[in-house]
């Protein structure tokens, strides 16, 4: 049983794979204080909570949090006896080299999505993931990393101009039913909502005219779904393509890598 770790900038997901399927899916705030007991504890308590017994022999990390990877490392081997792969390290084989500037670290999180759509899609992707950065991420014809583009994630921007205007009040994205606001929350979630389906339209619409072949749009992230109520933006939505990029970067390195 494989244990896939996904650590954003926000948020950690587990999600335990049997080889066919994700047992669960379980989702933490990212926080790099937490120690390996304490991830264990939560761990434990929600496995028995689901009712499943778990027995992992290999754990797989992507974290877009440089410093919250040493006491996942902690809690893997102390409690699991395993040693995991983690994504960006250099005895972490990807099935595709990105092909981006030199000294570029692109996002772990990018390259695993890189994986799993091309797995599932084959090539000349643009995959879209609301994170709380929402990133493009272009996948070549090989299914090569090609590059992208980052923008501020949703929530962050809800959040800025809460910060940043003392009139404006901590709001929540959703779909507003007019696009003239008449209240201020509804002239925000308007700004943010239609904003978002534009900025999402735009850059693909660029990246087609850039690329020279013909492109599929995969979405992903928490809120593809919403954003996709707005306008037709993707060929598919895939709420666990991060989750698969890692079980497809682990069976990759199974098969070729040297751990
Ligand atoms: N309608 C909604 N309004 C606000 N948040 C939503 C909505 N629907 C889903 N979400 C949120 O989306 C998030 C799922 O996001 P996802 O895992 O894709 O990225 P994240 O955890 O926010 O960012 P990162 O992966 O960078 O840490 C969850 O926190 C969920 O609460
Ligand atoms: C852009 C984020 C924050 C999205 O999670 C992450 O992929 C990251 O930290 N990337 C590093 C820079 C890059 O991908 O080029
Ligand atoms: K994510």
């Amino acid at each position: 049983m494989l244990l896939c770790i996904d650590c954003g900038n926000t948020n950690t997901v587990f999600s335990l794979w049997d080889g066919e399927r994700f047992l669960c899916t379980l989702r933490t705030a990212t926080e790099h204080t937490r120690t390996a007991d304490q991830y264990y504890v939560w761990f434990s308590t929600l496995l028995a909570r689901y009712r499943i017994e778990p027995e992992i022999t290999d754990a797989i990390i992507s974290s877009t949090v440089p410093r919250v990877v040493f006491n996942l490392r902690v809690f893997t081997d102390r409690f699991f006896n395993i040693r995991p792969w983690v994504v960006g390290k250099p005895e972490c084989l990807l099935p595709h080299l990105p092909r981006v500037d030199q000294g570029t670290n692109v996002g772990p999180d990018r390259l695993v999505n890189t994986a799993g759509a091309f797995d599932r899609h084959g090539g000349d992707l643009i995959v879209v993931d609301f994170g709380t950065a929402t990133t493009f991420d272009v996948v070549g014809q090989d299914g090569a990393y090609l590059g992208g583009v980052i923008a501020p994630g949703v929530n962050l921007s809800l959040e800025a101009l809460h910060m940043a205007a003392a009139a404006l009040p901590h709001v929540d994205v959703t779909k507003p039913d007019r696009v003239i606001g008449t209240n201020t929350v509804a002239c925000m979630q308007s700004g943010v909502f239609w904003g978002y389906v534009g900025l999402v339209r735009e850059i693909c619409d660029r990246i087609r005219t850039e690329y020279d072949r013909p492109m599929r749009v995969i979405g992903t992230g928490g809120l593809a779904p919403l954003f996709a109520q707005g306008d037709v933006l993707f060929d598919q939505i895939e709420d666990d393509l991060t989750m698969h990029g890692l079980t497809v970067i682990h069976a990759y390195n199974k098969e070729n890598g040297a751990i």
